[in-house]
């Protein structure tokens, strides 16, 4: 069943093109097109490796609310940066902060995560690339991943930069990757190449580039076609209840753990390191 009221109009009038989204200045940091199915793609292009700031992860979940109110049947988050899906977190958020700022920042990450998890279309990934920490939540966040085959890396390598994982991050790779292979994962901060992935479950397919990994996505979407959306939906939410009300409850709290640890002087002390080692790999490569 397809019910899509405004988007379903521009569709019969533009056939087979797709409508773009894009074109207010504050979407700029994302391209939004949704085809005649009714299938959205949100494509992240904030160069050079869509880190997540506050006007990112806001623009997302702005998108994901249009896309809900237009009743589309799904939407496909990918990345325009070539072998980067995203470096997760902007690291420049974190780094010497502003309180006020960082406030906001975590709330629009705790806001794009619920949005995402708790979304009443259908959400995928098509992933094309590195997907670290911040971005690998995001992924998890959503009902359906493809990765490519190749370079590309995913993980939560939040210990790896002295960020230790959240309960709700751990919740939320254990939903889907079970306890072991969790605890594995998140001590250890280690990146999966697409196989090893698809093994513990972190990603539902491997894909050989970023056009089949989309086509995957879209095949995926389309195994709801004979569900009434509103059915889906309530399964759906009914099954993640759980996270969302347990979230909500210890929001205040995650957030002040989550200020707490990035406000931390050793945890500066760590990042001045860690941004420094990442510019010095550009400097000896230009070597
Ligand atoms: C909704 C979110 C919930 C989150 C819950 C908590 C989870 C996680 C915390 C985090 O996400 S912390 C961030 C973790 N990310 C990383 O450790 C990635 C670090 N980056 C890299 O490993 C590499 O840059 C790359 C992504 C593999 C790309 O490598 P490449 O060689 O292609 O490019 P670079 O030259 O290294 O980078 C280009 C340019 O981008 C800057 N940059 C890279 N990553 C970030 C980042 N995360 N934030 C801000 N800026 C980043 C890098 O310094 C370069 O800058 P310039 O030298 O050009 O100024």
């Amino acid at each position: 069943m397809f019910h899509l009221r405004k988007v379903s109009r521009d569709v019969a009038r533009v056939a087979v093109k797709t409508r773009r989204l894009s074109s207010a200045p504050e979407r700029s940091l994302v391209d939004l097109s949704v085809d005649k199915e009714g299938i959205a793609i949100v494509q992240m292009q904030r160069a050079p490796v869509n880190s997540l700031n506050i006007e990112l992860m806001r623009t997302i979940c702005d998108s994901v609310s249009d896309l809900e109110k237009d009743k589309c049947k799904g939407m496909i988050l990918t990345s325009a940066s070539p072998n980067i899906f995203s470096a997760g977190m902007d690291l420049m958020e974190l780094h010497n902060p502003d309180m006020k700022r960082l406030e906001e920042f975590s709330k629009s990450m705790f806001d794009l995560v619920l949005k995402l998890f708790g979304s009443k279309i259908v959400t995928t990934a098509a992933i094309d690339g590195y997907s670290g920490a911040g971005a690998c939540v995001v992924a998890l966040a959503l009902d359906y991943r493809s990765m490519t085959a190749g370079k590309a890396r995913i993980g939560l390598n939040d210990t790896a930069v002295g960020i230790p994982p959240a309960k709700w991050v751990a919740d939320l790779m254990t939903r889907t990757m079970g306890q072991r292979n969790t605890e594995l994962a998140l001590t250890s901060s280690f990146m999966f190449p697409a196989e090893r992935a698809l093994q513990v479950g972190l990603v539902d397919e491997v894909a050989k580039d970023k056009e089949d990994a989309v086509e995957r996505c879209k095949k995926f979407i389309k195994l709801y076609d004979n569900i009434l959306p509103a059915v889906r939906t309530h399964t759906k939410l009914s099954l993640r209840q759980d996270f969302i009300v347990e979230f909500e409850k210890n929001r205040e709290q995650y957030l002040k753990d989550f200020m707490n640890t990035i406000t931390n002087p050793a945890f500066q002390n760590g990042l001045d390191i860690y941004i420094s080692s990442l510019k010095q790999k550009k400097v000896k490569a230009a070597a």
